[in-house]
């Protein structure tokens, strides 16, 4: 029987060192994937991110959105945002993460890819909010892309095609010493949908 050698092993870690990443691959079917794709893109409150680079305040083409199951402050790229609750979708998506994975989670933070001209630059998710070492469990619906790790010593390089419907998990010391990215692309020319389920701290 060689019928599932090609499935990818959510046991599997994709980082050599320094962390743990776990990709699930698809794990919903493709129905599913559809219907929340569309629901995601509709139902959404979207908006342009604002961040504060080099001292200057940027407007991205990406779009993003922020919910939670409380009305938390999350202070990302210098500019702090207040969750919106759980859609209906997103819940029904978190409890369905949360049980493939054994972890809690009690915020989203969206992205809105229009097209593979807009990406992420190299970044970790270690911000003061987020609890140390946490999980993220990341979600994509859409457009298939690339994802990819930068160690932040030794610069090794890891990459990962992440496809519509699937669940990528980073966790351990991953945020410590990796960086990630979403590269632009000439190849994709539509949208694609990222959510990161991530624990926020609630002492804050
Ligand atoms: O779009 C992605 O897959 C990654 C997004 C990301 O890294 C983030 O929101 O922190
Ligand atoms: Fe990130």
């Amino acid at each position: 029987m060689e019928l599932f050698e090609n499935l990818p092993n959510p046991d599997q870690n994709l980082l050599p060192i320094d962390g743990t990443v776990n990709y699930f691959g698809k794990v919903f079917d493709k129905d599913e994937t559809d219907y929340l794709f569309i629901n995601l893109l509709k139902n959404i409150e979207w908006k342009n991110d604002e961040a504060i680079i080099f001292g200057k305040k940027i407007i991205t083409k990406r779009k993003v959105a922020w919910y939670g199951e409380e009305k938390f402050n999350y202070t990302y790229s210098k500019i702090t945002k207040v969750a919106l609750k759980f859609t209906p979708e997103l819940s029904l998506i978190k409890n369905r993460v949360e049980a493939m994975t054994g972890q809690k989670f009690n915020s989203c933070l969206l992205n809105l890819y229009h097209d593979g001209s807009e990406g992420m630059a190299y970044h970790s998710d270690a911000e003061k909010d987020l609890k140390k070492n946490g999980v993220i469990a990341s979600l994509s619906f859409g457009a298939e892309r690339k994802f990819s790790f930068k160690h932040k010593e030794s610069k090794e390089r890891v990459d990962v095609f992440l496809e519509n419907g699937s669940l990528l998990v980073m966790k351990d010391e991953t945020q410590t010493h990796w960086l990630h990215r979403l590269p632009p692309t000439k190849k994709v020319l539509s949208e694609r949908i990222n959510l990161t389920f991530r624990q926020i701290d609630e002492k804050i």
